[in-house]
């Protein structure tokens, strides 16, 4: 599958330090190229801080040490006062870095070697400590750099990447800058868009110099970053002589005694972003709340095998898991549902069913869509490790299981086994009990609409977190609930003007 035009390719450490060196080898000059990722960083610095009158950069001994000389030279240049602080003494800089350094002291920066006695002061900090070339928790004189940045309070404009943060995956191992917007070069970087980085890079912007990364063949980008034109290119307008039979019919089981509501917010949104027909199997006590709720949704109580059989066989696709329980109700509806081998979306307790008794089970026609404590479950392994390393994860989650999975959590990932996406999109209101029951129902919904499970999970992703940034933008982030996302979501799976009968007359 080839990936739409509108997405970002991402790229991993490695792979952006081989991008420039080809860039370096047809320019035939790597200062150049330095020169003009300062002259951008200071371009966004100013844009974003106009009027500054004093920054402090902090430069480290490589080269991204030499993108904060060379923005500290064109600041100095501006009549801004500059402090620049030296984690490498200038005479021991190398190639481009020395360079840059000179340009610096040329416009009159001088430069005061970093000791822990150094207040940081300034109205803006620029970290140009640490980019593609750090390996590993930051270290002396480095950590207690990152800490004193982040102590003074100030602003933050981080150089490619916040020092601390693993670029690869977004992992922090100890302390990483706290930056405000962060400029990255070249090739934009995986880890700024997922896992602990994204409460730390600020706003990123991608500054590609120049190079264009797919103009260098060869290096495969390993994630693509959504966009919100995603959603149109998916959701064009329905045909004029639609039915509701070409749309899907999803069948919801979900919630055992006891758990009414992640039936109610699953099947609520399958039906908002327009699957065709919902059903739902539900223990019996849920059915009239269900049914008063949303007479459109065909609730049905389930007390035995037969019962869910029969509904099975007449869904397209089967969402199953929120509110189930790991007791026997839900162990009966999670082995028939298997046994039926309809296409199917499993979450939240058909997950850890799944991990507890289903070891051996890979399938191509299935989306599991686990947070990193699921996720962890199912891989045997901790969170942390989860954590650690999102796109491994995902990855190492496909290959076991199969399918389409989706690894929840800040920078939502996505792998069917071929393309890999990231959503950048979502907010930290989505932190709320049934979020996750949401997202199972939009998936589920769209599967019937998409050309694939894998891109209904892709899609269903997006407009989730869309959603439910449309939600935290009219009413704020704290008390987000899951059902507020129901009339975005309808909004959202709508991109194109409504048809009607009329313009076709
Ligand atoms: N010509 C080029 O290659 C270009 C490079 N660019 C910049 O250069 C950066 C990459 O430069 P480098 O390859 O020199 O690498 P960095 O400048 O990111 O880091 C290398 C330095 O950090 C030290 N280091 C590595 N890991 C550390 C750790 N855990 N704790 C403490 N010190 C550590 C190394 O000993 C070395 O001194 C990019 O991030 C980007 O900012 C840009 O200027 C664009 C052009
Ligand atoms: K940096």
């Amino acid at each position: 599958m080839t990936a739409s035009s509108f997405q970002r390719p991402l790229y991993l450490a490695d792979q952006v330090r081989e991008l420039d060196r080809r860039a370096i080898d047809a320019e035939g000059d790597g200062f150049a190229l330095m020169r003009r990722a300062g002259e951008s960083a200071y371009e966004v610095l100013c844009a974003r801080w106009p009027g500054i009158r004093r920054v402090c950069v902090l430069c480290g001994g490589g080269n991204n040490g030499g993108d904060g000389y060379i923005v500290a030279a064109l600041a100095a240049a501006d009549g801004v006062a500059v402090d620049l602080v030296a984690l490498k003494p200038v005479a021991e800089l190398e190639g481009d870095a020395r360079r840059a350094a000179e340009l610096a002291a040329e416009a009159g920066v001088v430069p005061v070697a970093w000791n822990d006695e150094l207040t940081l002061d300034g109205e803006l900090m620029v970290d140009a400590m640490l980019g593609t070339g750090a390996h590993g928790a930051p270290r002396p004189p480095y950590a207690a750099a990152i800490s004193e940045v982040n102590a003074s309070g100030c602003p933050v404009m981080a150089l490619d990447a916040p020092s601390g943060v693993d670029v690869d995956t977004g992992h922090i191992e100890t302390e990483a800058v706290a930056a405000t917007l962060t400029v990255t070069f070249v090739g934009d970087k995986l880890g700024l868009h997922t896992g602990a980085a994204l409460d730390v890079v600020g706003d990123v912007i991608y500054a590609p110099l120049g190079v264009d990364p797919r103009s260098h063949g060869g290096i495969a980008p390993v994630a693509w970053l959504q966009t919100r034109q995603d959603l149109a290119r998916a959701l064009p307008p329905r045909r004029p002589g639609s039915h509701k039979g070409i749309y899907g019919h999803v069948l919801v089981v979900a919630g055992a005694p006891g758990m009414g509501g992640a039936a109610l917010m699953t099947s609520e949104m399958v039906a908002r972003v327009g699957a065709g027909k919902v059903s739902l199997a539900t223990d019996a006590a849920h059915v009239s709340a269900s049914l008063t709720r949303f007479p459109e949704i065909m609730a049905r109580g389930v007390r035995g095998a037969p019962d869910l059989e029969a509904m099975i066989e007449s869904a397209d696709t089967v969402a199953i898991g929120p509110g189930i329980g790991n007791g026997a109700w839900g162990q009966a509806a999670l082995r028939s549902v298997l046994d039926a081998g309809k296409p199917c979306v499993v979450d939240a307790d058909a997950l850890n069913l799944l991990a507890r008794e289903e070891s051996g089970i890979h399938r191509d026609d299935w989306v599991l869509t686990p947070h990193p404590g699921e996720a962890g479950r199912l891989l045997g392994i901790s969170t942390a490790e989860v954590e650690r390393d999102r796109r491994d994860a995902v990855i190492a989650l496909q290959r076991r299981w199969g399918g389409t999975v989706v690894l929840k959590g800040a920078g939502t990932l996505v792998y069917d086994g071929d393309r890999l996406t990231l959503c950048p999109f979502g907010n930290p209101g989505m932190a709320s009990g049934g979020m996750g029951d949401a997202l199972t129902g939009i998936i589920a919904g769209l599967s019937g609409q998409l050309a694939s499970l894998g891109e209904a999970a892709r899609i269903g992703v997006l407009l989730h977190a869309l959603a439910a940034d449309a939600a935290a933008l009219d009413a704020g982030e704290r008390g987000l609930l899951a059902t507020d996302l129901a009339s975005y979501a309808r909004t959202l799976a709508n991109p194109q003007p409504v048809s009607s009968h009329a313009d076709h007359a």
